[in-house]
């Protein structure tokens, strides 16, 4: 199944019918006995996760507690199906499973920075808006990739985010069941049983579970701002019912503090209530490359000081001309290194 981009299109291991025959398609057996559990480094409902060893390099290793169901086998096979389709730089590497003795387990790369929620809260403060926005560019890049492979996360949260070296940020937690605790405050009963983490979800998706792209995209519109806000919570203590009902109003999460305005600007983008006005996953990436490129785009007061600056257009020919007399002549090289015009050639529309 090749798409137009001659991208291998991803496929959902139900159309395999048996689990066990689509995770011997897509992932590599492991004998259990070659992984070394060191330390256990998370956990959920269904699993545990456990830092180890495999093949002389370090591992993350997810193990299904013992008495799991049937459902909860078959879901957990099912995510290691999923993840050994991808293959992204911003994506987690699945390494092997074990699947042909008990308890199964499921081995990844091991990212040293931890989820994405957590390391920002230890970061607060600490990071630039430049490495923030380069940690949000990674995500966005591994959203183009399985955008393009017609893979929907539906989970999209900083919280299933992981972080390796150089802050290089992963998009993971393919699960089909959610890992969402029972008594998760992210997690709402749908009707049909499948549990949704409300303050990430598009309202469509909420409402009549369509879930899309689009509806990926908005969740990563609220990444965003969980980034740009060191992991604060998404509408803080509001309750599931006041987000969804405020959000169909309307309402959106406001500017984070030091946020830059056409960050926000990007995320309102992704808030839009008609999931077709969305941005796609490859036009963000361009505008957040754009950002990372004339950083000085990202300086608010820079925007307010030449929108204060009345400069006498009347005896000025070209923009270049206009810089000069703010003794910004500097941002023309900026801008003809981005790609721009060189500004010195536009002339003024008088
Ligand atoms: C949001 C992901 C939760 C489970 N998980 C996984 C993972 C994710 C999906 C399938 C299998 C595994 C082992 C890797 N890692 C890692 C990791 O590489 N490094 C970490 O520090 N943590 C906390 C991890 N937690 C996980």
């Amino acid at each position: 199944l090749f798409s137009t981009d001659g991208l291998a299109q991803y496929v959902d291991p139900s159309n395999y019918g048996d689990p066990m025959e689509a995770v011997r398609t897509f992932a590599a057996e492991i004998e259990e006995n070659q992984i070394k559990l060191e330390s256990t480094i998370g956990g959920g409902e269904f699993a545990e996760v456990f830092k180890g060893f495999y093949d002389g390099s370090a591992v993350a290793v997810k193990r299904l507690k013992q008495g799991s169901s049937l459902k909860a086998m078959d879901d957990f096979i099912s995510e290691a199906s999923i993840m050994g389709q991808f293959k992204h730089a911003n994506v987690i590497q699945l390494k092997g499973v074990v699947t042909t003795t008990r308890p199964m387990m499921i081995v990844t790369e091991f990212m040293e920075g931890g989820s994405l929620d957590s390391f920002l809260k230890e970061q607060k403060g600490k990071l630039t808006t430049l490495q923030l926005i380069g940690m949000i560019r990674g995500v966005a890049s591994g959203m183009a990739y399985l955008s393009a492979i017609n893979f929907i996360h539906r989970d999209l949260a900083a919280r299933n985010i992981l972080v390796g070296e150089n802050m290089i940020c992963k998009v993971s937690d393919f699960g089909l069941s959610r890992e969402l605790e029972e008594d998760d405050p992210d997690s709402e009963y749908q009707t049909q049983g499948g549990k949704i983490p409300i303050r990430w979800t598009a309202p469509e998706a909420i409402r009549y579970r369509k879930f899309s792209s689009a509806s990926d995209v908005w969740s990563f519109g609220i990444v965003v701002w969980e980034t740009m806000s060191f992991g604060e919570r998404p509408y803080w203590d509001w309750s599931n019912f006041q987000v969804m009902d405020r959000v169909e109003g309307g309402y959106r999460l406001p500017v984070p503090v030091k946020c830059p305005k056409i960050v926000h600007s990007v995320m309102m983008d992704c808030w839009d209530q008609d999931r077709t006005q969305r941005p796609r996953f490859e036009e963000i990436l361009k505008r957040l490359d754009n950002l990372i490129r004339t950083p000085e785009m990202l300086h608010d007061e820079l925007v307010c000081y030449t929108s204060a600056v009345s400069a006498d257009f009347t005896k000025l020919n070209t923009i270049g001309e206009w810089l000069k007399s703010l003794h910004m002549e500097q941002y023309n090289a900026n801008f003809k290194t981005a790609g721009y015009k060189d500004l010195t050639q536009v002339t003024c529309l008088k």
